[in-house]
């Protein structure tokens, strides 16, 4: 099975064309080639191109855990640039539905930079869009937080603190993402102010777990600080793996921009597939 691997500031991702397959996915399927060990290894799985009814393409995002995702910022630039990469496009701005609602891309630089619009960002899970943003207190082990609900097509849970770590996001993380009151799990950001333009963040991923970097995790971050009012509409997202600019209109419509880098061609042996049974 052909693939192509991409990662953006880190995350990374692996494209399968559905043709690659007589078959959809399964979710051992997923699991196994997203493992490090037993298959390719990746943040995630980006399936498609897809027909769509309403857009020129359509992408299906699946994470490793197997979970299927509403939209993935660096997925979709990812997803973008594989586009570009293989002549699908034949312009450099073209439309992409995705479980969490249709985006539009733009390609620069030959694909090593693409800018995403990602909607508009909603501070609540579910699908009131009127909802202004909400405080909300989580007892977890041994500390309470506070945190703001968001969604870009996806949950997130934003934490502002002033000692940001990659260890608050291990500790906490796997354990506010799966908290009940979270009726389609979480993806978890801890978010430090920096001044009203940057913001830094750490993040565990819904069905992923530690990454380097997020796009919907940026848009959602960037999203809570603007309505907190700790910062304007143009925030640079700074993540262990790199930056991401994003802009909010002032209905917090958001657009993401960031650098993707190609990784490689590959094919998978059917065989790693097939092993799965004795693996998950
Ligand atoms: N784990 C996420 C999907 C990938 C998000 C992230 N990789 C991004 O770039 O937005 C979820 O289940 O909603």
């Amino acid at each position: 099975m052909k693939f192509t691997k991409y990662h953006a500031l880190g995350n990374d991702y692996i494209v399968i064309a559905p043709n690659e397959l007589d078959h959809d996915m399964t979710s051992a399927e997923i699991k196994t080639i997203c493992d490090r060990h037993y298959g390719v290894g990746s943040d995630g799985v980006l399936y498609g191109p897809l027909p769509s009814a309403s857009c020129d393409f359509k992408l299906r995002i699946f994470n490793p855990d197997g979970s299927e995702a509403e939209k993935s910022g660096n997925g979709l630039r990812i997803f973008s640039r594989y586009l570009w990469d293989t002549k699908l496009v034949t312009h450099d701005t073209f439309s992409i539905e995705t479980k969490g609602g249709e985006v539009k891309a733009t390609v620069h630089a030959e694909g090593k930079r693409v800018t995403v619009d990602m909607g508009k960002v909603r501070y609540t899970h579910g699908s009131d869009h009127s909802l202004a943003i909400r405080k909300e207190t989580i007892q977890i082990a041994d500390q309470t937080f506070v945190g703001y609900r968001a969604s870009v097509g996806n949950p997130h849970f934003v934490i502002p603190v002033q000692q940001l770590s990659a260890d608050l996001a291990h500790q906490y993380g796997p354990l506010i993402e799966q908290d009940a009151r979270f009726e389609n799990r979480t993806n978890v950001q801890f978010l430090k102010v920096l001044d009203r333009h940057t913001i830094q963040i750490e993040i565990w991923e819904r069905g992923a777990g530690y990454t380097l970097a997020s796009g919907s995790s940026s848009t959602a971050a960037a999203g809570v600080a603007c309505g907190l009012g700790l910062c304007d509409e143009i925030i640079s997202v700074n993540m262990p793996g790199g930056e991401i600019k994003i802009s909010l209109d002032q209905d917090l419509f958001a657009t993401m921009q960031g650098a993707v880098c190609k990784i490689a061609n590959g094919e998978l042996a059917m065989e790693a597939l097939e092993d799965y049974r004795n693996t998950f």
